[in-house]
């Protein structure tokens, strides 16, 4: 179980509901991962009419929805988003997310923390999708973000922990969730973060993008579980020498 502001979640596996093929192929990937939070974009919201064919069926399973400002280039074209996703959705739950630069869609930080300062004024429950900087975590968490979404790697690039060293501080850092967002291609990717002692992972890609997303949404559960439990076990660490497995005896002596 973890804790995310006032709610606790006993997946520690999140999802985004873009790429894929058909809204119920997302639904039937959700089922799968029994990730009990997901992510989607305001922008694909109909908002006039809101209950759709993508929001309806996770409202149905009982799945807290986690509206992204995603296309915000700056603070006030994402607090705009916020609130449109906050008349529209009826929570005040919002996964920020301001990426200027469509080519590598890294997150601006300056924008970010002035964007997650002021939404954080204006009641809404923030999770800022950011770089893997300490310091910005750090600041992130001052101005009240209830949980830090560093980035493993680029938005859809599938390259895994690129950042695991800052990972590694951030979450030694931090009083409040760490979840690993972006760039994780494999469910190998996803048992590291939790190795790493991440509270949660989120992914979308790797998922909605490969063969069989049903299948590959329970290959991540299953990853981000075992990844937690050898968090918990406490992992071996790594030597520089080797050291036997079993004690030397002296039978060699009797030769
Ligand atoms: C859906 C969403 O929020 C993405 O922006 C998120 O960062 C996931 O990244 P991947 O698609 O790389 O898993």
């Amino acid at each position: 179980m973890f804790q995310i502001a006032d709610r606790t979640f006993s997946s520690r596996l999140l999802l985004g509901s873009g790429k894929f093929a058909s809204p119920l192929l997302m639904q039937q990937a959700v089922r799968a991962s029994g990730c009990q939070l997901v992510t989607l974009a305001i922008k694909r919201l109909e908002l006039t009419k809101p209950q759709d064919d993508l929001v309806t069926p996770l409202r149905n399973m009982h799945i807290q929805l986690l509206p992204n400002t995603s296309g915000a280039k700056n603070a006030k074209e994402a607090i705009f988003a916020a609130e449109l996703a906050r008349e529209a959705l009826q929570t005040n739950w919002l996964k920020l997310e301001i990426h200027p630069d469509p080519r590598y869609l890294m997150p601006d930080p300056i924008e970010t923390l002035a964007a997650a300062e002021q939404l954080v004024k204006l009641g809404f429950v923030v999770l800022p999708y950011c770089s893997a900087d300490p310091v910005l975590c750090k600041r992130l968490e001052q101005v009240g973000c209830v949980a830090v979404m560093p980035l493993g790697a680029a938005i859809g690039s599938n390259q895994g922990l690129q950042t695991r060293s800052m990972l590694q501080i951030i979450i030694e850092q931090a009083q409040m969730p760490v979840i690993i967002d972006a760039g994780l291609g494999a469910p190998s990717h996803a048992a590291a973060a939790m190795e790493l002692g991440a509270a949660a992972v989120l992914v979308n890609t790797a998922i909605a993008s490969s063969n069989d997303p049903v299948a590959m949404a329970g290959a991540f559960a299953n990853a981000v579980n075992a990844g937690r439990m050898a968090y918990l076990a406490g992992l071996a660490t790594p030597q520089q020498q080797a050291t036997a497995s079993s004690p030397f005896t002296d039978f060699l002596a009797t030769l």
